[in-house]
């Protein structure tokens, strides 16, 4: 069993696993890490390209919006993406754009022109295409870097959760998008997790990143947390197992996330 406060490093995978008491400091951890990276991107690219999920974890990014760090970050290199994205109004309660602009983008002074949401007037196919063309325009213009290893567009940071399946973005487990190695954004009808519409980054794209957060708390995720990073007897291959990004993956765990491990 981990006990809280330890630190596991994997030097050769470039894998960190950190497991805190609480989610509370679990938080404040969470905000550090990624004000360090929003200071190191801003100074040596001009710019931060932040990818989040929906679910906990716009939750667990709170810290950012308080003292100290809602001052001390550059706001204006921010520009910010979606992992995942539902296909329903941008103000439906379903909407991850919603959830993460009242919890945290309507808060900070990050440019409206840099904050990516997906458009919501089209189907979820044509929603990806766009979503995967406005991409594209961003790496031709300098914004987001482009991977020399895969081609892939390479997102400075990714702050993703994991649902208690095992999914992470909209890739779910047994899906035939989890071999997509082409697109850069798909799109799913039958998610599921409602909604069943929905866009999502493509593996390709998520393991590109220079730096992934995976944000995990809570028992109902033990198991598969077991299966990902302890010693479990499931043969079973979770989605967030093909998490395994060119640059850092960090596990930010509580207690009761890692309580199998
Ligand atoms: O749109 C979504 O549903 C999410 O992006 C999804 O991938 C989420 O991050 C996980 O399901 C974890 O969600 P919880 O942390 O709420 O369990």
């Amino acid at each position: 069993m981990a006990s809280s406060g330890i630190t596991t490093v994997d030097q050769k995978n470039k894998k960190v696993v950190e497991v805190f008491d609480t989610e509370e400091e679990l938080a404040v951890s969470l905000a550090k890490y990624t004000a360090d990276l929003s200071d190191k991107f801003a100074k040596e690219r001009g710019s931060f390209t932040v990818v989040v999920s929906g679910g906990s974890l716009i939750k667990s990014l709170r810290k950012l919006v308080e003292a100290p760090y809602v001052d001390s970050i550059d706001w204006s290199k921010w520009h910010v993406f979606w992992v995942d994205e539902r296909v329903v109004p941008k103000d439906h309660p379903d909407s991850n754009y919603k959830l993460a602009f009242d919890g945290f983008l309507s808060k900070v002074p990050i440019p409206p022109g840099n904050v990516h949401a997906i458009n919501d007037a089209l189907s979820a196919e044509g929603a990806a295409d766009d979503y995967e063309t406005c991409l594209k325009h961003l790496v031709h213009t300098g914004v987001i870097e482009k991977s020399s290893v895969s081609g892939f567009p390479k997102f400075d940071l990714m702050l993703v959760g994991m649902g208690p399946d095992g999914h992470v973005a909209s890739l779910f487990p047994g899906h035939p998008l989890l071999e997509e190695n082409q697109k850069w954004v798909t799109h799913i009808t039958d998610s599921p997790k409602p909604p069943p519409g929905r866009i999502t980054f493509t593996f390709p794209v998520i393991n590109s990143s220079s730096y992934i957060a995976l944000v995990v708390c809570g028992a109902g995720k033990a198991s598969v947390v077991q299966t990902a990073l302890g010693k479990s007897q499931n043969s079973d291959v979770f989605p967030v197992q093909m998490v395994s990004p060119e640059g850092e993956l960090k596990w930010f765990l509580d207690r009761d996330a890692a309580s199998k491990l």
